[in-house]
């Protein structure tokens, strides 16, 4: 096993309530004989620290030289270390599906879809700026745009709600990903005033803890998704509490792919709907989560259309975004080729 430290500028940072993303660091890993490949990203906030990543990884390589890699993916903690696992589970994966000569969507799943449906994100900025985002994105084919909300006030995001679907006409699906940063009351005003402009989610609008408060915002024409709560609270109390209508789920933060996965079929056996997203990875981590998307044969559009937020990748991209979907690579695993 080999762990090669990687830093990815983005071109396009991502401004979020939650704070601004501008770089991405973390880890390549590489199995041989048979080859398989694995990305550990971690995002502070959202997974460990890269020291944490770093020390999580370096005790694993020496488990796989003395007992192999399932071993040392039982080390590896999904909830401590949620990257450093997605970094071996997923070479674990991409070996595996190689050697049985599939692509990882069917080896994760017996009858993938050949392509899925993603949306466009767009950052925190001013009306304006927001509403020709969302524009040019629409223009290139896309048919969902999430747009970042509350890093100003509420008043201020439901105008730039309203302007972007000024902009974009009635036709494509608008959500708002507060990342946490709304209280009750005024997410009830907000609502009321997105659902004229038929907003179809909102996302994780207030804390990750309050499920109470989220079930008390369902039942409307604007749906309820939960981001922050899943690692915050789990599946289960989210469930009990009947506090959601869609689940987005990110394979980093969440320990691996097949994990996730797991978790979104639980998630659909309650009758939540799961929606897969990336946190801004690098090609091999995003690949993979489109493969686990087709897998689950998501039909809600996905979160990976993040590659051009990237300046630099880690390989070319075998999966870019065509008219709004992407196609999954159909050859032996991942299907990422490095040069
Ligand atoms: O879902 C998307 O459109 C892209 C992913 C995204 O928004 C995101 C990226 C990094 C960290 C957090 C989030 C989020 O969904 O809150
Ligand atoms: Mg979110």
């Amino acid at each position: 096993m080999d762990v090669e430290p990687v830093s990815l500028p983005l071109s396009s940072a991502l401004s979020t309530a939650a704070g601004t993303i501008d770089r991405r660091e973390g880890f390549l890993i590489t199995l041989e004989e048979p080859p398989g490949i694995g990305e550990a990203m971690p995002l502070p906030g959202w997974t460990e620290s890269l020291e944490a990543c770093r020390d999580a990884l370096e005790t694993a390589t020496s488990i796989v030289s003395d007992c192999g890699v399932e071993a040392a993916l039982d080390d590896l903690d999904p909830t401590a270390t949620p990257a450093a696992r997605h970094g071996l589970d997923l070479a674990i994966a991409d070996r595996r599906a190689r050697v049985a000569g599939q692509s990882l969507a069917r080896y994760l799943g017996q009858t993938p879809r050949e392509s899925v449906p993603v949306n466009a994100t767009v950052g925190d900025a001013p009306a304006k700026k927001t509403a020709e985002r969302a524009t040019a994105a629409v223009d290139a084919g896309f048919g969902t745009v999430k747009v970042k909300v509350g890093a100003r006030s509420v008043d201020a995001d439901v105008s730039r709600i309203q302007a972007v679907r000024d902009a974009i006409g009635p036709a494509a699906t608008i959500r708002a990903d507060a990342n946490a940063a709304w209280r009750l009351s005024e997410t009830r005003r907000a609502i009321e005033e997105l659902a004229t402009v038929d907003v179809s989610y909102v996302e994780q609008p207030l804390a990750a803890d309050d499920l109470p408060g989220h079930a008390a915002l369902r039942g409307g024409d604007v749906e309820i998704a939960l981001d922050e709560s899943l690692r915050a609270t789990g599946l289960d109390a989210i469930a009990a509490a009947d506090a959601a209508d869609v689940l987005v789920l990110k394979p980093m933060a969440l320990g691996g792919v097949r994990r996730t996965r797991s978790l979104a079929l639980e998630a659909r056996a309650r009758g939540i709907d799961p929606v897969i997203t990336t946190t801004v990875d690098g090609v091999v981590a995003r690949t993979a989560a489109i493969h686990l998307a087709a897998s689950l044969g998501i039909e809600r559009a996905c979160g990976l259309a993040t590659a051009d937020r990237l300046r630099e990748d880690l390989a070319p991209d075998p999966a870019p975004v065509e008219e709004g979907r992407i196609a999954v690579p159909d050859g032996p695993g991942i299907g990422v080729e490095f040069e």
